[in-house]
């Protein structure tokens, strides 16, 4: 069975630096506890923002000896609550010196309750400016992830993933009922299609997409400038927009009812009515 849980999105400013991003995100989901979040959120590579390999390689670190999981972990099983880490760069020990850009689902004990590597490159060319090479710097998984929570069953998925459908579908399929979406999402891309995304995911697998996401300005003025979309994000499985956070940063509240999910899903049964085809290619 499952029961409602006051769900809180952090949305920050992530810099390159990890400890400086740990004692924000610390002191914001102490907030979030007190307010009575039972599952609170943090957005794509809380850790460290940082369009620098060379920096990645001075302050990332691996799973096992990272201070922002440990501390997080810890703080999780201090408050009891459930915690999702939007997703931490990693080193990985793999020969290519490729990080991992990972995602965790913390339990109220502290423990991992699930992991999930990215599984698509945001390898983009957005315009004459902007250019993305994730892949150059993160090495991309082939593992998909849904994990059982007293609120629903969780399905994990990381920013540019949100445009493939077939992942998010196989998510529903498997049971998930909450889709989790971390982001840190370009805001020449965002302004276009971030909130029809994050909607079109939720309607057609009658899930909860929580999209918790960095924001605003993450580089100092001697860097190359990074900028982020914002809009944290949670829809309902019946496509409404609970909660969009705007630019600043901040905590956003929703109720997440699993009974939602069992009513949208009543009122459209798609999720149900996949049919096999053929591929007609005969008059290309
Ligand atoms: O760079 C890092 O350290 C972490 N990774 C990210 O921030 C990634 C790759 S640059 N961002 C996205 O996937 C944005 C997707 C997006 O904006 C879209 O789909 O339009």
């Amino acid at each position: 069975m499952t029961a409602p849980v006051k769900a809180a999105l952090l949305q920050i400013t992530s810099t390159d630096q990890p400890e400086g991003n740990l004692g924000m995100i610390r002191a914001m989901v102490a907030e979030a506890a007190g307010q009575g979040a039972g599952f609170v959120l943090t957005p794509e590579v809380s850790n460290c923002l940082s369009n620098s390999r060379a920096h990645q390689r001075e302050v990332l670190c691996m799973q096992d000896d990272d201070p922002v999981l440990a501390g997080l972990r810890a703080q999780a099983a201090e408050l009891g609550i459930w915690l999702l880490i939007g997703s931490l760069g990693l080193k990985t020990g793999e020969a290519d010196g490729r990080f991992a850009n990972r995602s965790f689902l913390i339990d109220p004990k502290g423990g991992i309750a699930a992991w999930y590597d990215k599984i698509h490159m945001f390898d983009v060319n957005v315009d004459a400016h902007e250019t993305y090479r994730e892949s150059d710097g993160y090495r991309p998984g082939d593992r998909a992830v849904v994990a059982a929570t007293p609120f629903g069953t969780v399905g994990m998925t990381i920013c540019y993933d949100v445009r493939f459908p077939y992942l998010h579908r196989a998510l529903a399929k498997a049971g998930a009922t909450i889709l989790t979406a971390p982001a840190a999402f370009s805001p020449v891309t965002g302004a276009a299609h971030w909130e029809p995304l994050q909607r079109a995911r939720a309607i057609e697998t009658g899930c909860y997409v929580l999209a918790p996401a960095q924001t605003g300005l993450h580089t100092r003025p001697d860097q190359k400038e990074r900028r982020t979309h914002g809009h944290s994000m949670v829809v309902a499985p019946w496509g409404e927009v609970l909660l969009d956070m705007g630019t600043e940063t901040g905590i956003g509240y929703a109720e997440i009812d699993p009974a939602a999910v069992t009513s949208a899903r009543k009122r459209v049964p798609s999720l149900g009515h996949d049919r096999p085809f053929s591929l007609d290619t005969s008059a290309l």
